[in-house]
């Protein structure tokens, strides 16, 4: 607590209450700013002689009786603002040179024309504003301003510098900005006149707002070292502004470098850079372009050489790979329908175990009897085609011979060759065998 030197407790809702001691007992006390605090009673005369106390504004308080400085008033002290408390009479040494605000107490009653009790002693003369009068007149385009300094256009660097508590309620005081100027220029290393300050008022937090702009020295741009040097040294108020404008805070603006305005201000190197990754991604992707369709041709080709039923069965089964055959060959579904007229009824030789069995002729007029696999007997496809490889391999000359198969479609059907003589028990019986009815 001792080492309290700035304290603003300004609207917060206390309980009403009067003076604290800890008012006189802050030794490095520089500032006390306690404004719509519910203080009440007598302010102690021992504040104002606190030996760093530069600053008392205890605005919209309900103090009362007699504002008494006493005889000892520091030395440091050059602001004490009580506008609008309960204060009846006053008593201040002549030894006191500063602003003393009473407005808005009983006390001005009896004493309107003093200028403790001016209401407008706060704002006596225009806001300050850093003169361009030498530099004539002349716009400067969208995010740039006229530099004080070269009265040419450039990006500063700006922001607005919030005085919590100067030592001066005049923001007209020229004197005091100027001072402010050349602090800046100096201590942030830039050249002598770069530095535009506009428009100091009091906002609603009785804090001075000050807009401050920094113009670069050696071209248009600030360069992004400059800018975080300048930028720390503001935000951490490591930059000290002159003792009368007291503690402050800076809320910087976005800077708007150079690259943000688009392609046109990149440098050489950059666009050269993104004009060879372009180029490396281009080829990259007609290389990728180009295996693939190799990749696809080469599978197309692996495909055709497998042949249609083997290709077929390659995709349809996991296991195993195309069936081994003597003597059989595939047929396709289509191909088989056209043979029995689309399985006309009339082309029925029978039916068995497996399904119905057809009669059919092939194109080179070969008849064929053509075993159809109905739902249930259905086999997996490993099963059928370990009986197609052995049907196959079977040859007697009192053995119906297999021709082929057909796999495709949720089809399986076994085309043998056709025994126009019928069956071992027509032949008994001297049934006739049936007329062939083709497509054709
Ligand atoms: N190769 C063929 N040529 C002419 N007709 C045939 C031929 N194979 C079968 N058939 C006819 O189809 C009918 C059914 O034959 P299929 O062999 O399917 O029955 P199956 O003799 O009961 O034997 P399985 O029970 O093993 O199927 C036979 O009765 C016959 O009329």
């Amino acid at each position: 607590m001792t080492l309290l030197n700035y304290v603003d407790l300004s609207n917060n809702t206390f309980d009403p209450s009067p003076s604290p001691q800890w008012f006189w007992k802050l030794p490095q006390l520089s500032a006390l700013v306690i404004q719509s605090g519910r203080l009440y009673g007598t302010v102690p005369m021992k504040l104002f002689s606190s030996p760093q106390l530069q600053q008392v504004i205890l605005d919209g308080n309900a103090f009362n009786g007699t504002l008494d400085l006493g005889r000892s008033i520091s030395s440091e002290l050059s602001m004490v603002s009580f506008k609008d408390n309960d204060f009846s009479s006053v008593t201040v040494t002549s030894s006191y040179n500063g602003t003393l605000a009473l407005a808005g107490n009983p006390v001005c009653d009896h004493l309107p024309n003093t200028a403790y009790c001016n209401v407008t002693q706060h704002a006596p003369s225009p806001a300050y504003t850093t003169s361009l009068v030498k530099c004539f007149s002349g716009a400067c385009p969208p995010e740039q301003s006229m530099s004080p300094q070269s009265c040419g256009c450039a990006y500063p660097y700006q922001g607005v510098m919030y005085f919590r508590a100067p030592f001066f309620a005049d923001v007209g005081n020229g004197t005091a900005f100027q001072e402010l100027e050349s602090k800046l220029w100096t201590k942030l290393e830039l050249s002598p006149g770069s530095v535009a300050l506009q428009d100091p008022f009091f906002n609603s937090d009785s804090y001075m707002q000050v807009q401050v702009k920094l113009f670069p020295s050696g071209g248009p741009y600030f360069n992004r070292t400059e800018v975080m040097r300048i930028g720390f040294d503001l935000s951490n108020q490591t930059f000290k502004p002159p003792k009368e404008f007291g503690p402050y805070y800076f809320i910087a603006s976005p800077y708007p470098f150079p690259d943000r305005n688009g392609p046109a201000s990149k440098s050489k190197g950059a666009i050269i850079g993104i004009a060879v990754g372009c180029g490396v991604l281009l080829i990259a992707l007609v290389g990728a372009a180009v295996y693939a369709f190799m990749q696809r041709r080469r599978a197309q080709k692996a495909t055709e050489e497998l042949g249609g039923p083997f290709a077929s069965w390659a995709r349809s089964e996991e296991r195993g790979g195309a069936p081994r055959l003597k003597g059989a060959r595939w047929f396709s579904c289509e191909e088989l329908k056209r043979s029995t007229n689309n399985f006309a009824e009339a082309n029925e030789l029978g039916y068995g175990g497996y399904g119905k069995v057809y009669r059919g002729m092939l194109p080179n007029g070969q008849f064929i009897a053509i075993k159809r696999a109905q739902q249930g007997s259905m086999q997996g496809g490993h099963e059928f085609k370990t009986e197609i490889e052995l049907l196959s391999r079977v040859h007697h000359k009192n053995l119906v011979g297999l021709v082929g198969f057909c796999f495709e479609q949720g089809e399986q059907m076994l085309v043998y060759e056709y025994m126009s003589a019928g069956t071992l028990r027509d032949s008994l019986t001297g049934k006739p065998s049936s007329r062939l009815v083709s497509s054709r």
